[in-house]
Parts: C-alpha cells; structure tokens; sequence
C-alpha cells in the first residue's frame, strides 16, 4: 500500500495540546502522511482558551479543494468546526469528493468551558454532516446535547447511540472520559446492529488536554492506513491510553496528552 494520507479539518490550538496540533502529532506517529484544514485560530494553554478567531467557509474550503485536487486523502476527521456556515461547505466539499472514511469527532466545548461550536449550528451538524460520517466520537456532554436526552447509566448511552445513529452517523462512539466510574474509562460502540465496549484503565490525572482530538486522530490515521473499524478502535484506544499515562506536566493548568508515548512503549 502506498503511503497512507490523512486530513484533519479542525481549530489550531497554540498550546499545542489539542486541535490541529494534536492530530498532526498522532498521525505522524502512526506513520500516516498529516494535512490540515483550519477552520479557526484559537489561542490557547493548559490554562483554558483566551480568545477564538474563526475563518470562513471559503477559506476552509479553498484548503480542502487544495488537497483533494492534488494529493488526495485515504481519510478525514473534523474537529472544531464553530459555525453553521463552515459545517455547510465541510458537509458540501466532502461530498463533492465522495469520500467515505470520515471520522466526525463534534467538538463543542473545551475543558475549560469555552464555546468551540456555536448553539446555532448543531442543527447543521446534525442534518448536514452526520449522513456523511462514518464514525461519530462524541463525548458524554456532546452525546446528550446532539440527541436532547441526559445519560446517566448505560441504558441511557445506548439510546443516544441509537438516536445518532438514526441521524445518519454509521458507527457511533460514546466516549466514557466524562463518566463516573473510577476505575475504569470505557467507550461505547454502535454499529447501527450491535453494542461493543472499548476498555481501559482510568488514569487519575488531570494532563487529560486534547484528549478527544488524540483520540479521533488516532482513529482516522488507522483507517487511512487500511485497517478495519474493529482494529483501528483498538488501536486507538491504546493510543491515547499511553498518551494519558505519559501526560505532560506542562504550563499551570491542564497538561497536554503525550502523543509520544504509545510508540516509545511498542518500540
Ligand atoms: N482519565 C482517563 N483515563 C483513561 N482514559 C481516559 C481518561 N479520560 C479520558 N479517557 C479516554 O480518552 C478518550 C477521549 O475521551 P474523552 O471523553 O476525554 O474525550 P473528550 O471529552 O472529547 O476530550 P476533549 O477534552 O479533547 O474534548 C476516550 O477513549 C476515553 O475513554
Ligand atoms: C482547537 C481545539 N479543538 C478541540 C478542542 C477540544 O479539546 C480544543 N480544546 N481546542
């Protein structure tokens, strides 16, 4: 197989920790050749976000048109995509090229609480990007504001994995960083059929920056390389794994993940 090729349509996060940055960084590490497409500055630390300075649909889209006419992509994922306009070229741009393997990780809200994706545009999200997604990354919070409903226990989990499901999404992964169980962190898999968990060790720190982005990236990156969902999940699940256990005691705040970490440990 030539070499894989993976596109992140995302926010760049100065600090490094999450965002382009943190796709970018877990691509490389997954021997998968990285593009980006920005669709938002944000400045940014361990600290929280300062400020957020979005571009616009036609920039986004003139980056996405510069890849796609010559380079060409094996897969993509979104990230920060803040507004319903730039949703709506994402959502045209991907279908324009038909491309299939999209990973839609449907980032709203940063750690610290800054809006990442505008109220007013959930519902292009919803109608517009989720029929082209392959596999849907929410977290807890973005799972129970995309569908309306509050999860409190598994039963809970699985009705909004079948809801967005039922939005278009092929495979949905409710993410478990946010839950309560301290033991354990485990991800919820639904492929449209059939309920599958995803299982690790919770690690109690508070270096857990970018880890959703980690996360989807990892995904993506091993689905450009040509591995099935199955084993692109767990890989990815391992990946940040390490990440999260080699956290970075970086700046005053919320460290970053270590996107170094899972192929020290492999090597
Ligand atoms: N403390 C932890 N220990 C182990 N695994 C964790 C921990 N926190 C999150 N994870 C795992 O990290 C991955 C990302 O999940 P999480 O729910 O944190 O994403 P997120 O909230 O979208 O992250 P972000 O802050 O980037 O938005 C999942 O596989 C989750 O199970
Ligand atoms: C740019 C960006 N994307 C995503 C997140 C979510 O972690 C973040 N904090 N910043």
């Amino acid at each position: 197989m030539s070499l894989p090729r993976a596109l992140t349509i995302a926010g760049s996060d100065s600090g490094g920790g999450a965002g382009i940055q943190a796709d970018l960084k877990t691509f490389q590490e997954l021997g998968v050749y990285g593009m980006s497409a920005i669709t938002a500055l944000t400045a940014q630390n361990t600290t929280g976000v300062q400020a957020v300075y979005p571009t616009t649909p036609d920039a986004v889209v003139t980056q996405i048109r510069s890849i796609g006419s010559d380079i060409g992509l094996d897969a993509l994922k979104t990230g920060m995509l803040f507004g319903s306009d730039i949703i709506q070229a994402v959502a045209a741009v991907i279908r324009e090229y038909g491309w299939t393997k999209v990973v839609v990780d449907p980032v709203m809200i940063a750690k610290g609480g800054s809006v990442l994706l505008q109220e007013s545009a959930i519902h292009a999200l919803i109608t517009e990007l989720l029929p082209l997604t392959e596999v849907l990354t929410p977290n807890i919070p973005e799972a129970e504001h995309l569908t309306g409903l509050s999860i409190k226990r598994a039963t809970d989990k699985r009705e909004a994995a079948r809801k967005l499901a039922a939005f278009g999404a092929r495979h949905v992964i409710i993410k478990g960083g946010h839950d309560d169980d301290e033991q354990k962190a485990t991800d919820l898999w639904y492929d449209g059929r059939d309920f599958y968990e995803l299982e690790g060790k919770r690690i109690d720190t508070v270096h857990t920056h970018g880890t959703g982005c980690t996360f989807s990236a990892a995904l993506t990156a091993g689905l450009a390389s040509g591995l099935e969902l199955k084993a692109a999940l767990e890989q990815a699940k391992a990946f940040i794994q390490a990440a999260i256990e080699g956290g970075i005691a970086i700046g005053h705040g919320r460290g970053p993940t270590n996107h170094w970490a899972y192929k020290r440990k492999s090597c």
